[in-house]
């Protein structure tokens, strides 16, 4: 029998000495797999539980972090025998908002993650991959990266994890462009390369599009069966992740256990807890996957409508002002065609659903529509009627009247988002010029703050808490009141619901069916179905180069 690879027996964990107490008598073991005694049945972990139950602070423990008491209720036998510590032999890759790639963005906001002429700072994945895996510094003047690099062969080959996570033909791209899902799959590519024991992965499917997910979860099997431990050549760590109850459970998955409240509901095989937990009236898994959902018809094999979508009332179509008119967008980098030749019109009261793998292009085109890419300047888009630009005398629209026009909340927007401001202070900033600037309110717009903070039952105490201190479903639903409070023209929710708890999720989504006026359009991105409003009743799918021609419009009905 092999040493555990973590042996937790009866113990209580705590932030500081003095600090409250969490995942009291805790007892946990995990099997190692290893080249000398295989066991036959790899154990393979899921952490499941809502927002703010505990489950990053569940990885932080196996990691060795916080105060354990008894000191000695906490050991890693396995990695002891091998004279590893635990801060080398396991890596937690966590996907928190901020601070995706370290320094290599440094605080860069998103218009600037369109510009073509970059900093000497900013990495290419390749070096980015390369200095983290060698423990190298990021930057340092007069080192030479290159030969250092070229001397030290990293624990495993980078190509062979490049690969294994689709980033090969994004190598020589700086990792500040990546998209998304691109920049997920970096993060534990980068944790792969250190060579480790143990990958904690903290919702890695989270904005994953279907493709991607199911190639992550097929590599999270391979790396953590027998068969991978016991060769050399090939990647091995063993992996334990974390998931909300609604997402899906993969089949790989062999053990569970269930937080709440920072404390352990329910721990042992996965069906035993499947089983314990029903009794108590939870659901674990596949709350996104619908059969008859929207996505099944973008992505499955339900019919298309090539070019635009036809609506049955053609008559009334017509009536409605376009918002925002593309017609022939084209944006490629370098030799890589990212959009070509695309045409959308978005009416006033459209309720748009936005799909389309990873990297396919929807966050740029979003970015042409509130002005954040530099091309919304030079690309045949019209909003409102008018150019960025003046043209044959009409003044162009400027970014503060977009601004004033359009609501947004996105990734990018909870990832530079000020953790210092309150709830109150980030619903308001919806009327700042930036996120920190004194909003310009209308006469009722202290009324609508108050409005949206009752629909959602948050006391004016609550609304003094700073948005970094809440749990990251409370920071998106602040991001969405703020995209949603001054009813603007255009509503663009951007993954908006990714990381929020189902019920709260239920709740914004009663919010738009009611909410939304009849003058308003709505964009929604999202990769699973649970997280399109059912108000969305039209679709443009994209396509990643190489995926096909040319994008696909079509209705829900
Ligand atoms: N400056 C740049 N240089 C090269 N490629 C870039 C640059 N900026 C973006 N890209 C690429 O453009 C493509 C579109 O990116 P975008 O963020 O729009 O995709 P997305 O559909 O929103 O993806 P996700 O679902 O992962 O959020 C990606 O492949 C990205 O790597």
């Amino acid at each position: 029998m092999s040493s555990p690879l973590i042996r937790i027996i009866n113990s209580t964990f705590q932030r500081t000495t003095n600090g409250p107490h969490f995942f009291p008598n805790l007892n946990f073991t995990l099997q190692s797999i290893n080249s000398k005694t295989p066991i036959i049945k790899p154990q393979r972990w899921s952490i499941i539980g809502p927002s703010n139950s505990g489950k990053s602070t569940f990885l932080q423990v196996l990691q060795g972090s916080h105060v354990s008491t008894p000191i000695a209720g906490r050991t890693y036998p396995a990695l002891t025998e091998k004279k590893k510590y635990p801060g080398s032999a396991i890596a937690l890759v966590d996907f928190s908002a901020q601070g995706a790639f370290g320094e290599s963005v440094r605080g860069e906001y998103m218009s600037s993650r369109y510009e073509s002429r970059r900093g000497a700072t900013d990495l290419t994945l390749r070096q980015w991959l390369e200095r983290t895996a060698l423990h190298l510094p990021l930057y340092t003047d007069n080192f030479d990266f290159e030969a250092h690099v070229a001397t030290k062969a990293a624990d495993v080959p980078l190509e062979v994890v490049t690969e294994g996570l689709k980033l090969t033909n994004l190598l020589d791209q700086p990792v500040s462009t990546l998209s998304n899902g691109q920049g997920r799959r970096a993060r534990i590519a980068q944790a792969l390369l250190r060579g480790v024991d143990l990958l904690l992965l903290d919702e890695p499917f989270m904005g994953l599009d279907p493709w991607s997910i199911e190639r992550l979860s097929g590599l999270i099997k391979r790396i953590s069966s027998p068969e991978a431990a016991s060769d050399s050549n090939k990647i091995a760590s063993q992996v334990v992740v974390t998931q909300r109850p609604q997402d899906h459970l993969p089949e790989w998955v062999t053990h569970i256990a269930y937080l709440r409240d920072s404390k352990v509901l329910a721990m042992g095989e996965r069906e035993e807890v499947v089983d314990k937990i029903s009794e108590r009236g939870i659901r674990i898994g596949d709350g996104g996957k619908e059969d008859d959902g929207i996505l099944h018809k973008v992505y499955g094999t339900g019919k298309s409508i090539p070019g635009e979508a036809e609506s049955g009332k053609a008559s009334e179509e017509k009536q409605r002002e376009p918002v925002v008119e593309m017609s022939g967008i084209k944006i490629s980098y370098r030799d890589r065609d990212i959009l070509k030749d695309f045409s959308w019109t978005i009416k006033r009261g459209d309720r748009w659903g936005l799909f389309g793998p990873n990297g396919s292009g929807k966050t740029t085109l979003l970015a042409i529509i509130t002005s954040d890419h530099p091309l919304s300047y030079s690309q045949p888009v019209k909003l409102f009627g008018r150019s960025r630009l003046p043209e044959k005398g009409t003044p162009g629209i400027s970014v503060f009247e977009l601004q004033s026009l359009i609501g947004h909340s996105s990734p990018e927007i909870h990832q530079f988002f000020p953790r210092r401001l309150s709830l109150r202070k980030c619903v308001e900033s919806s009327w700042s010029d930036t996120f920190i600037t004194k909003p310009h309110f209308p006469p009722n717009g202290p009324k609508l703050v108050d409005d949206i903070f009752k629909f959602f039952e948050i006391s004016p105490e609550e609304q003094k808490r700073e948005f970094g201190e809440c749990s990251v479903s409370t920071q998106r639903l602040a991001l969405l009141m703020r995209a949603v409070v001054k009813k603007p023209d255009i509503v663009i929710l951007d993954e908006a619901f990714s990381g929020m708890d189902e019920k709260l999720r239920d709740r914004c989504m009663e919010w738009l069916e009611g909410g939304l006026k009849d003058r308003q359009a709505l964009i929604v991105v999202s990769h699973l179905d649970g997280e399109v409003p059912r108000v969305v009743d039209k679709w443009v799918r994209l396509r990643e180069a190489g995926e096909g021609e040319g994008a696909v419009f079509g209705t829900r009905s």
